[in-house]
């Protein structure tokens, strides 16, 4: 098996020796696409920063192939890492011209203006190489970074949140362009984001961070179906969770009535328990005895994004297709719809996943 292109092994990083980040360990193999996600000041920059060798590793060690690049006795150079970087204000040279800009990631013998052209033409930008930045939108100096990022062939590229001078529509538009871009050049990437959707689809593989911690490392569809803590539930998509309490191995009584999971918990009957909803579980059913009351609607176009008050008091939300219209205020019946529960011991019992058995 080839063997991962980067590989964090129990990374401890920070700043004045004061560590910020702790046990990181995670790999990414050749052509992955992968992002951190978390919130302000979880530790994403830092994160990138000490793979791109930018801050130093107190303990473990980061591997690219076979080369050690950081522990706590050896520091390859970042200009030696063969890992690219882009980041959120683009760092162009604003006195040199487009052109000029690529070929400073290029190396001195380099025939320039064939790469120059082909590196354009990737990013979409054939004709631009004698304007200067202030003459290019944000968009187009985003895409020059990352021509010029990958000038000089990177094994890596580790972009720190690329898209987020741009507004929404661009942003979506130029992530889904450059995740085509690297994935056509088979070129590994790590971008760091808080946005979730970003993450989601931008990756193969995304690492839910928190308070310096990496919780999840996993692909998006497990991190939304199957998240394996409290945090991760909550932080990944929306949804509500509701109280209940276990029944049996597989099910929890709760308010919306016994839910039913796909396997065994080793929780002990009786246990306060969380149950995750999210909105596609939750759907109208006008014969159900349980009825909830709209307090918040939002119209998707073919879908409508409710809000929902439970008799107790609880809200769950559900997504409803939008010719069936609710006002707010108005009672619907509704039924749970969920393969599978996403299920935990309730935080008063320590905030503790329940692990499948
Ligand atoms: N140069 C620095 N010196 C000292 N502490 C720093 C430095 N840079 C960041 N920190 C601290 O390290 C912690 C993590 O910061 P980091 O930038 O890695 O978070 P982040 O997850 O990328 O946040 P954001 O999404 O806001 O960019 C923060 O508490 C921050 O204050």
């Amino acid at each position: 098996m080839e063997p991962p292109l980067l590989a964090l092994d129990d990374v401890h990083s920070g700043y004045n020796h004061h560590t910020i980040v702790h046990q990181i360990s995670f790999h990414i193999n050749p052509g992955d696409i992968c992002s951190l996600l978390g919130p302000s000041g979880c530790g994403k920059t830092t994160t990138l920063r000490a793979i791109a060798g930018f801050e130093s590793v107190s303990q473990g060690s980061i591997k690219l192939a076979d080369t050690l690049l950081s522990s706590p006795k050896k520091s390859i150079p970042p200009e030696q890492r063969k890992i690219g970087m882009v980041f959120q204000d683009y760092a162009l040279f604003p006195h040199l011209t487009v052109a000029k800009n690529i070929a400073f990631g290029l190396p001195k013998q380099a025939s320039k203006a064939a790469t120059i052209e082909t590196l354009l033409k990737l990013v979409n930008l054939t004709g631009y190489e004698e304007r200067y930045p202030h003459e290019l939108s944000g968009g187009q100096q985003q895409r020059v970074a990352l021509a010029r990022a990958l000038a000089p062939a990177p094994k890596l590229l580790l972009m720190d949140e690329p898209f987020s001078n741009l507004d929404v529509d661009l942003r979506r538009r130029l992530s889904e362009e450059v995740r085509e871009i690297l994935k056509s050049q088979g070129i590994s990437a790590i971008l760091v984001t808080h946005d979730q959707e970003e993450a989601f689809s931008f990756s193969d593989k995304v690492g839910v961070m928190k308070d310096g911690k990496l919780l999840q490392w996993d692909t998006p569809y497990n991190l939304y179906h199957e998240p394996r803590s409290h945090f991760v539930a909550n932080f990944i998509g929306q949804g509500h969770f509701i109280r209940g309490n276990a029944i049996s191995p597989e099910s929890v009584a709760t308010e919306l009535g016994e839910l039913t999971g796909n396997r065994s918990y080793n929780w002990v009957v009786g246990t306060p328990i969380e149950v995750l909803l999210r909105p596609d579980d939750v759907i109208e059913a006008p014969d159900s005895p349980i009825k909830a009351e709209v307090v918040q609607k939002v119209f998707k176009g073919a879908m409508t994004h409710y809000h929902l008050r439970l008799p107790t008091g609880s809200i769950v939300e559900s997504l409803i297709p939008s010719h069936h219209n609710y006002e707010v205020g108005e009672q619907i019946g509704i039924k749970v719809e969920a393969d599978h529960l996403v299920a935990f011991s309730s935080p008063t019992d320590g905030n503790k996943p329940s692990v499948p058995l």
